[in-house]
């Protein structure tokens, strides 16, 4: 596997500096390596006019200085603000000061005036606190002007190990990161104030990577492999996929995600449920098929039918102890399973209880895709960033969870996880993540391993999303674009 959609934290980024410099590059030389690439960057997309660099106290206003004098090397008229003492600045940074033969002038919010683009080099990996007083005032005061704006590493404010806002961050439009991406460029708020992310090479090797092991990764295809048809299989090679209906005037949902796991491939779909339900589904589904089911025994009865070995439940399942009672039963089975909506809300007085009936068969897949209600609803309010709140969760259940939202990500209980970033905000439709569980299903039912399912799920909805690009998008109309989306896929 490529390791270029790895992400680091800060933190990581911190430790994979140390063991470059560690195997005898000079720091020196990856600064300049940096402050060149935003240089280059300005250059070529803001060719015209006066470059204002603001600096800050510490690294990034290392590289700023380096791109100021780069800048200046290419002919510009640049002009260089600190915020912070100059006598202060040490290291390479005081080092690339030194080498910037031009005035310094203190960066504040009435001196911003007359650049044709600003370079935000205030504060990068080092920011460790909330942004208050003269700084928040100048970033606002920057935010107000109607100038271009390229941050260094990511935009000042932007905490790059979770995308939060520490008090106040700068809007750029593009942000110059190293080595590479950090989760905070993907996750929100911190990707929509990124802009655009170029990401340059300073001249780490790759090789540092084998000792800092990240374990959080871009969803990217590279990442998992979609099922593969094989000439002498059949229907059965290729899953039976069991959808729970939900009561009759509540229909739709299981309904897109059968289909929505059919269209993925798996080889049957057979959406269970109270005879009264599917009377319902029959007047709209053709080759799906139709098992009544009539509560948690009856539906434990038909899981002893080996052949189906994926099971959704949740989209309009209802609350309460039925659904209750129908989770354990697919639990206490050995099929894949996802649980969404109705099946995650229904235990929110009971965690444990559904906690414990996951971890009990620890080699089957639970894929769970809470959004960010149905996820608090089970396991309260946890700290941390959108990853970490994913992996605490995903330890604590024995589930691959996926945290749904527009940067949604997906978690394993051994701590792997991914940011996913491809989804439009179309997606944000009634029904949607009916259809995502749907498609999660359909890969578990072909053979994908949990982690991978999910992960694939997430972004081939996301492309789904992409593929009919524009206003309109109704939930039914997702299914639909799913082969479209897996031929891409396997081209
Ligand atoms: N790692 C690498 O491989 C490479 C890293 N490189 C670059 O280095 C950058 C990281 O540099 P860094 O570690 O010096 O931190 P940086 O972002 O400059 O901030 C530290 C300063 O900010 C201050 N400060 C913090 N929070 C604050 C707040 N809320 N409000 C006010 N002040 C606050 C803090 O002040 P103090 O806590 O001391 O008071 C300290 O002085 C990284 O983003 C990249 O651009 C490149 O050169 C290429 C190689
Ligand atoms: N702004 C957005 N950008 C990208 N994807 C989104 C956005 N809003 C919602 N989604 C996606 O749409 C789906 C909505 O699922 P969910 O909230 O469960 O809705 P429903 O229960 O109606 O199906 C999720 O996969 C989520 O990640
Ligand atoms: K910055």
């Amino acid at each position: 596997m490529t390791s270029e959609h790895v992400l680091l934290t800060p933190a990581e980024m911190g430790r994979a500096d140390a063991l470059a410099v560690a195997s005898g590059i000079q720091s020196f030389k990856l600064m300049e390596a940096a402050g060149n690439a935003v240089a280059e960057l300005v250059a070529e997309r803001y060719p015209d006019g006066q470059v204002l660099i603001l600096c800050g106290p510490g690294n990034n206003g290392g590289d700023g200085f380096v791109a100021a004098k780069k800048l200046k090397e290419l002919g510009r008229e640049v002009r260089v603000a600190l915020f912070g003492d100059r006598e202060r600045l040490a290291g390479d940074a005081a080092f690339f000061a030194d080498l910037w033969n031009g005035p310094i002038q203190a960066a504040r919010p009435d001196g911003l005036r007359g650049a044709k683009v600003l370079v935000d080099a205030l504060l990068g990996a080092g920011l460790d606190r909330e942004i208050e007083g003269g700084l928040a005032e100048l970033i606002e005061a920057v935010n107000g002007l109607r100038v271009p704006i390229v941050a260094v590493d990511v935009p000042s404010g932007i905490d790059g190990t979770s995308g939060q806002v520490r008090g106040v961050a700068i809007k750029a439009d593009v942000s110059v990161t190293f080595f590479r991406l950090k989760p905070g460029h993907l996750l929100l708020p911190g990707r929509q104030q990124c802009g655009e992310v170029v990401l340059a090479e300073i001249g780490i090797p790759d090789s540092v990577l084998g000792d800092i092991r990240p374990n959080l990764n871009r969803n990217n295809p590279d990442l998992w492999q979609l099922p593969r048809l094989e000439a002498d299989g059949h229907k059965f090679t290729r899953g039976h996929c069991v959808v729970m209906s939900g009561g009759p005037l509540q229909t739709g949902a299981s309904r897109m995600t059968a289909t929505a796991a059919l269209r993925t491939g798996a080889g049957l779909v057979t959406l269970a449920g109270a005879h009264s339900s599917l009377l319902i589904q029959a007047n709209h589904v053709t080759a799906i098929m139709l098992k009544p089911v009539d509560g948690a025994a009856s539906l434990q009865l038909l899981l002893h039918d080996q052949r189906i070995n994926t099971v959704v439940i949740g989209p309009a399942a209802g609350l309460g102890e039925a659904t209750k009672a129908n989770v354990l039963a697919v639990l206490a089975s050995q099929v894949a399973t996802v649980l969404d909506a109705d099946a995650l809300t229904s235990f929110k007085d009971s965690p444990e209880a559904l906690f414990s009936a996951i971890k009990a068969r620890p080699q089957r897949a639970v894929v769970m895709t809470p959004h960010e209600g149905e996820f608090e609803r089970l396991f309260g309010k946890v700290d941390g960033s959108k990853v970490d709140r994913a992996r605490s969760a995903a330890l604590r259940s024995g589930a691959i969870v996926v945290l749904k939202g527009s940067d949604t990500v997906v978690a394993a209980p051994d701590g792997h996880a991914v940011i996913n970033d491809n989804a439009p905000a179309i997606l944000g439709t009634a029904g949607s993540g009916d259809v995502l569980a749907g498609i999660i299903a359909g890969l578990l039912a072909q053979g994908m391993k949990g982690f991978d399912a999910a992960c694939a799920g997430v972004w081939i909805h996301g492309e789904t999303g992409n593929l009919w690009g524009g206003p309109g998008l109704i939930a039914e109309d997702l299914p639909g674009l799913i082969p479209d989306v897996l031929a891409e896929l396997t081209e």
